[in-house]
């Protein structure tokens, strides 16, 4: 220890003199004599003030492209042009479509001490305040453009009620009023286009507005989003063929919903970002705001409009960030079949030989558990494309039920809830924020929504080549369909034009029934044209490229829901495995009553009596008048498809029509 003289040395070595009012003074400077020799070994303080030792602890995003090797039209400018013109396109999205002056935007959080604000206006509009300048006109709007997950957590914790950061690092957010999609309040302009391409009338999910209509609603989300002190904006990428690659644009509200965006689509790399230009779909999302019932059409608080004409989607009234994902979704399913590619609402994988299987199945029949398998790489968990080279997914994230999750059982979902990952309406322990999967309070809907590359054996670009194998997922909660069916071509259309499934209303008090749910295409909700296009499609190229269709059961076995119990995950699995192996291709077979439906004798790991769904089933006749009630239902909703010609080939047709049940 040291000593200068004049006062003490503390152990630290820092100066010590005595004060007038007796105290020693301790100055960080160092004094020469002590210089010398002693163990100090703290760095030398570099500023004079807080705020000067805050801004050294965040340095600016490396610029994300070398600018010498730049090609194209961001090769020569400087960043403060690129972040010029970025904002002007966004100043292009947000402009009224009745007012002279565009909204005035400033890049970054009001929050922080801004830059320079750099100010811009619609392009053809210039800011000169005149009598009818409103206060709209005068303010300005924070836009918080592509933020990183870390910066989009922040956001949600401090502004958005709810928001929680998980013991596993996952996003907790809770989506308000609505935790599942609205199917009944979304609208579809019909115009003069949209009239003669799209389907229309019974059965269609597309239910009519007007274009004007459509722009009342439009204004009223961009005048709300505008009266914001900041939005939130996604650049992002659908579809990972690179030649059907579509650039969305997402305004919302809420860090929830960008967070969301951000895991779900493909995420522009920094330099796909800087040459983004004009995006091809705009989604203006102002679901905290809801429509107003006065304007026609309406018939609740909510609305979810499309507008194939303007490229364009507005969200009133319901913040469930699934209607975004699904919005998209029906985009996909309208532009994709111009161009000859078949959008598809299943899941994707490939096993090592590149043998790749699709997953068709409606909500919660496990499209996302099976295609998520440790064994095989995972193209997408929901929505893909099939084109004349392949397989494409449509998304860059996969979006899990976890309701009743298990580490046991779906251990690969269950490790990519994690940093970055958005946890909707799960209940968790206040203190430890363990969550509890079992808890429905919010609801039964809870969601796990990360970036597909959570997912360990993720196949990155997520592309691969014609599938081998077409399962069609149903979960029967009437416990009468077998495990697994191999099915010909014509019985694959016959299901996959139906879309069965069954699931109980678990919510509902007392509803021990369960309910039959007939969905076109497997996904009804979210096609644009009629049913019958896309089968058309999917039989030429199961045909083309020799898919085998296959019929498997995820719900329940030895009964109906009450009596029997939901089909092991286990031997689902199991039953997948001898699928993608080939081995259940060349097994015996048998057929089965009423549907007609090829079952194999064996499949390795399962237990043969449960292969045919009558040797699980105590009471023999309750089993028969069951399989006939289901056959009925299957036979009255085909009713309306008996005199739709599928393709050009009217042989399939009757083929077709031939391959339901048969009593
Ligand atoms: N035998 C089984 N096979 C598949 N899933 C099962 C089985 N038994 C229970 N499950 C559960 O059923 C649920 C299947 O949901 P999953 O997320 O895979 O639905 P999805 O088809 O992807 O629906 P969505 O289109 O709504 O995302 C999971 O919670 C899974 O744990
Ligand atoms: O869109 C949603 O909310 C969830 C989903 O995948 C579906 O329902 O098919
Ligand atoms: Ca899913
Ligand atoms: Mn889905």
């Amino acid at each position: 220890m040291a000593s200068n003289g004049n006062g003490n040395v503390t152990p630290k070595g820092n100066a010590v003199s005595a004060g007038r009012n007796g105290l020693p003074k301790i100055t960080t400077q160092k004094s020469r004599q002590n210089a010398v020799c002693h163990d100090d070994i703290s760095a030398p303080v570099k500023v004079q003030n807080i705020d000067e030792l805050h801004s050294l602890q965040r340095k600016k995003s490396a610029p994300t492209t070398p600018l010498d090797g730049v090609q194209g039209a961001f090769a020569n400018m400087s960043e403060e042009d690129r972040h010029r013109q970025q904002l002007q396109s966004i100043s292009a999205s947000l402009a009224s479509l009745t007012r002279e002056t565009g909204p005035k935007l400033v890049r970054g959080d009001p929050a922080r001490r801004p830059e320079t604000p750099r100010v811009s206006h619609a392009p053809e509009h210039h800011f000169a305040p005149t009598f009818t300048a409103s206060d709209s006109s005068l303010k300005f709007t924070h836009v918080l453009y592509n933020l990183s997950p870390a910066e989009l957590y922040e956001q949600a914790i401090q502004y958005e009620k709810g928001s929680f950061i998980t013991s596993s690092g996952a996003l907790a957010t809770l989506s308000g009023a609505k935790t599942g999609r609205s199917p009944k309040d979304k609208r579809v302009v019909r115009d003069d286009v949209t009239e003669d391409e799209l389907w229309w009338g019974k059965g269609s999910p597309n239910i009519e507005m007007d274009e004007q209509t459509f722009l009342v609603n439009r204004e009223r989300a961009v005048d709300y989003l505008n009266s914001l002190e900041k939005v939130f904006v996604n650049d992002q990428f659908l579809n990972w063929d690179p030649e059907n690659r579509i650039k969305v644009r997402i305004v919302s509200a809420r860090a929830y919903h960008s967070l969301f965006m951000h895991n779900m689509c493909i995420r522009p790399t920094a330099e796909e970002l800087e040459n983004f230009g004009t995006p091809d779909f705009t989604i203006y999302n102002a679901g905290q705001f809801p429509c107003n019932r006065y304007t026609h059409y309406m018939t609740s608080s909510t609305s979810i409009d499309l507008n194939l004409g303007r490229r364009e989607m507005v969200i009133l009234g319901t913040q469930y960030a699934g209607e975004m994902k699904k919005g998209l979704f029906g985009v996909m399913h309208y532009l994709m079949p111009k161009r000859q590619i078949l959008s598809l609402h299943s899941g994707c994988n490939m096993g090592k030989d590149g043998d790749v299987a699709l997953f068709f199945g409606l909500s919660g029949t496990g499209k996302t558990t099976l295609s998520t398998d440790h064994n095989r790489y995972l193209i997408g968990d929901d929505e893909h494309c099939w084109s004349d080279k392949g397989v494409s997914n449509i998304e860059g994230g996969c979006y899990a039920k976890c309701i009743d999750l298990s580490r046991e059982k779906e251990p690969d979902i269950w490790n990519a809830i994690k940093f970055g990952t958005v946890l909707e309406n799960v209940v968790f322990d206040e203190h430890t924020r363990e969550v509890d999967y079992l808890d429905k309070s919010v609801t039964e809907n809870t969601r796990a929504a990360y970036p597909i590359e959570y997912i360990p054996n993720a196949k990155i670009p997520c592309v691969g080549p014609h599938p081998k194998n077409v399962i069609l997922l149903a979960c029967d909660a009437f416990g009468v369909l077998p495990p697994v069916s191999k099915l010909n071509l014509a019985q694959t259309m016959y299901h996959f034009i139906s879309g069965y499934t069954a699931l109980v209303a678990g919510t509902e008090e007392g509803v021990k029934e369960p309910r039959a749910t007939f969905s076109a295409c497997f996904g009804a909700a979210f096609i644009m044209l009629h049913p019958t296009k896309y089968a058309a499609m999917l039989a030429t190229k199961m045909e083309k490229h020799g898919a085998t269709g296959w019929l498997v059961n995820t719900g329940w076995s030895g009964g109906s829901y009450g009596s029997g119990s939901r089909m092991k995950l286990a031997y689902t699995r199991k039953i997948i495995d001898a699928i993608h192996s080939g081995q259940l291709l060349n097994a015996n077979y048998k057929k089965t009553e009423v549907f007609g439906l090829e079952i194999p004798t064996e499949v390795e790991g399962v237990p043969s009596e449960i292969l045919d769904p009558v040797n699980t089933w105590s009471d023999k006749n309750a089993y028969k008048e069951t399989l006939l009630k289901l056959g009925g239902l299957f036979k009255s909703n085909f009713e309306v498809f008996l005199d739709h010609k599928i393709g050009k080939d009217g042989k399939l047709t009757e083929e077709i029509l031939a391959a339901g049940p048969n009593f």
